[in-house]
């Protein structure tokens, strides 16, 4: 099944724990642009130059864990699951997720992945899912939540920095990220599930809902 959001939406913890509830895998492919993004900077390769972008994307190896118990993200032998996730790398994931050979790239990579799991299903997040990764999913949610919800529970998380920052950050980042694909409006036969009002508990069973009666559905021919 397919999950896009904004930042903060929850589509991480929410398709993870979705995922574990329903025996499937789980797939984070924001954390792809963001390993892409790390071992450019790493290399120290200018992040703003798509075609060293492209050139640096043929000899990069990516290792992703996709079981929601067992996650981690390697880039050749080094963890980077908690590098990902610093602000440097954070604010330079959009000027590489912007170049379209990327995208085709991971996208390529997103379904290899999704071909290979074994598991009965695999939950995969991200901003272009619904529409492009899987367009085809059995199941595809929209997960949002107010602006306001969402900046609360991003500075919840990143205590070290101030609300104002966080919350202009990830505007500016959302902005960026909708000129590229539309996470915003839920595409034809895309649901859209509003977790404002929700805590993370109903949202994860909100979800998991949505998955059995939509494949009780399809096993009905409806
Ligand atoms: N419905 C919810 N209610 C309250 N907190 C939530 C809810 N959904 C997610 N969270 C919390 O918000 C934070 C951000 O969620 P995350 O999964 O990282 O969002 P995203 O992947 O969309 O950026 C996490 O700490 C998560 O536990
Ligand atoms: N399918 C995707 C997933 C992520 N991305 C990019 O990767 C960045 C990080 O994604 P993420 O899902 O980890 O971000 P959060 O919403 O969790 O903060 C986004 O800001 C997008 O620029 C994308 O372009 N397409």
């Amino acid at each position: 099944m397919a999950v896009d959001g904004p930042a903060g939406s929850g589509k991480s913890s929410v398709s993870k724990a979705a995922a574990a509830a329903l025996g499937y895998a789980y797939l984070d492919s924001g954390a792809c642009y963001r390993a892409l993004a790390w071992s450019l900077l790493q290399r120290g390769i200018d992040l703003e130059d798509p075609a060293a972008a492209i050139e640096a994307q043929k000899t990069f190896r990516l290792d992703i864990g996709t079981e929601p118990g067992d996650y981690f993200v390697r880039v050749g032998d080094v963890d980077v699951t908690d590098a990902i996730r610093e602000p440097r790398v954070t604010n330079a994931v959009r000027h590489i997720s912007k170049v379209p050979e990327v995208r085709a790239g991971l996208t390529a990579l997103f379904r290899r992945i999704i071909r290979a799991t074994p598991n009965p299903g695999i939950v995969v997040e991200g901003r272009d899912i619904t529409t492009v990764v899987a367009s085809d999913a059995p199941v595809r949610i929209l997960l949002t939540a107010s602006e306001e919800a969402r900046m609360a529970r991003r500075s919840e998380e990143l205590t070290d920095q101030s609300a104002a920052v966080v919350g202009e950050q990830l505007r500016s980042r959302d902005q960026a990220d909708s000129r590229v694909v539309d996470f915003m409006n839920a595409a034809d036969g895309v649901l859209t599930l509003d977790s404002t009002e929700l805590d993370f508990g109903q949202t994860v069973h909100a979800v998991v809902e949505i998955v059995h009666t939509q494949t009780a559905r399809i096993s009905h021919g409806r």
